[in-house]
């Protein structure tokens, strides 16, 4: 149940509404993101409820959860791996799941989604659950580049939608950049930024831009990575090295490239290319087309810049 400092808004306008207090969440879309972002929302005490488009999904989605969880509590419950156990099953209990995201949302503070990137699909799925969940919820998505206010066009809830960008791996990864459309009232930021912290983590404000703040760094870098490897300046392994060991990078481009997936960022380029076609910095790379065109899409495909 959410709590609020002003009166519950059960009407169309919902002006009314203050700071929601995000306590039972939804999460549309049990992949990488999503069952990443249930797992840090459940271990921080929320209540939540993941969907997918089928039982089998969820069970993965669940098992990876588990799976990370154990991860974490070799650290955290070094010393007491009973209590490490006890926390994992106090975690695991926090988190129920649906295949039917109209009913899931009913009681929900916030509808997160996580799903494919494509824009259509997040409006029909947005435009459907407008109907079927309270005045006072919030809807976020947790896109990687298409523009927040083309996503909640297909609501009513303008005021009440926004971004919430996790970064992956998203147990390990601090950010979460939240994102302000211009509609988006002044309340529902401030409940997103409030969750963020609740979560643990370290939200920044974002205007609804190409790529919020990391992504529209993080692409052009990339792809200038592939470019200069592929005008023969520097191979591969040098280059990621070279960003390692010089610039104190986590990975280098082409590691970093892998683990997000060829296909995303084809996808991201080319949408953004299209957008701003003059743009040196969102040119394409023959060399990208070529490997996504052969199936090679990095970690998830067992191959991509390397094996
Ligand atoms: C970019 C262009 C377009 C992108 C568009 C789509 C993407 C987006 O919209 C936005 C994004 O997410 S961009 C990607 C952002 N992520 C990064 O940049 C990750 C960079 N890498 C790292 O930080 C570390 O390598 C990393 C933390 C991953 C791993 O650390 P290490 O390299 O040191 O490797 P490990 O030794 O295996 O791990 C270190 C500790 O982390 C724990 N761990 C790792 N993954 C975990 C997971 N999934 N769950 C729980 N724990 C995890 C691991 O247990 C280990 O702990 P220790 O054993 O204590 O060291
Ligand atoms: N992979 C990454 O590094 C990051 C991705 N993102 C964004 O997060 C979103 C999800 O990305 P991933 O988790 O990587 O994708 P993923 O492919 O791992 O997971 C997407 C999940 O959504 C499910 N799904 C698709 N349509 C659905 C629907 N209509 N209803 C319910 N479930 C549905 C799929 O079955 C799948 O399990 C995308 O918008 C992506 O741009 C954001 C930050 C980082």
């Amino acid at each position: 149940m959410a709590f609020f400092t002003h009166q519950i808004c059960r009407g169309f306008s919902c002006s009314a509404v203050r700071n929601v207090v995000i306590k039972q969440l939804t999460i549309i879309g049990g992949g990488l993101m999503g069952a990443g972002i249930a797992q840090v929302a459940a271990s921080t005490g929320h209540s939540v409820k993941l969907v997918d488009t089928s039982d089998d999904i969820l069970k993965k989605s669940v098992k990876g959860i588990e799976g990370s969880l154990k991860r974490v509590v070799k650290k955290k419950f070094a010393d007491k791996p009973e209590a490490g156990e006890e926390f994992i099953q106090k975690v695991l209990q926090n988190v129920s799941t649906s295949t039917d995201a109209g009913s899931a949302v009913q009681d929900s503070d916030l509808v997160l989604e996580a799903i494919v990137e494509n824009l259509k699909i997040k409006q029909d799925l947005f435009g459907r659950l407008d109907k079927l969940a309270p005045a006072h919820t919030i809807f976020a998505s947790n896109t990687s580049s298409l523009p927040i206010s083309d996503i909640a066009s297909s609501t009513s809830r303008l005021d009440r939608f926004g971004g919430l960008h996790f970064f992956n791996p998203v147990p390990m990864m601090k950010l979460v950049e939240v994102i302000a459309t211009s509609a988006t009232s002044q309340e529902t930021f401030d409940s997103l930024l409030n969750f963020s912290k609740a979560m643990g983590k370290v939200p920044v404000s974002c205007k609804d831009t190409p790529g919020f703040l990391v992504n529209r760094l993080l692409v052009p870098y990339m792809m200038e990575a592939i470019r200069l490897h592929e005008r023969g300046h520097g191979s591969k392994e040098d280059i990621d090295i070279a960003m390692k060991l010089g610039a104190g990078y986590p990975m280098g481009p082409f590691e970093l490239a892998d683990y997000v997936g060829l296909d995303t960022i084809k996808f991201i380029v080319d949408g953004w290319n299209a957008k701003d076609p003059g743009n040196p910095l969102f040119a394409q790379s023959e060399l990208l087309n070529k490997l996504v065109a052969e199936g090679k899409c990095g970690k998830k495909t067992g191959e991509g810049f390397y094996k």
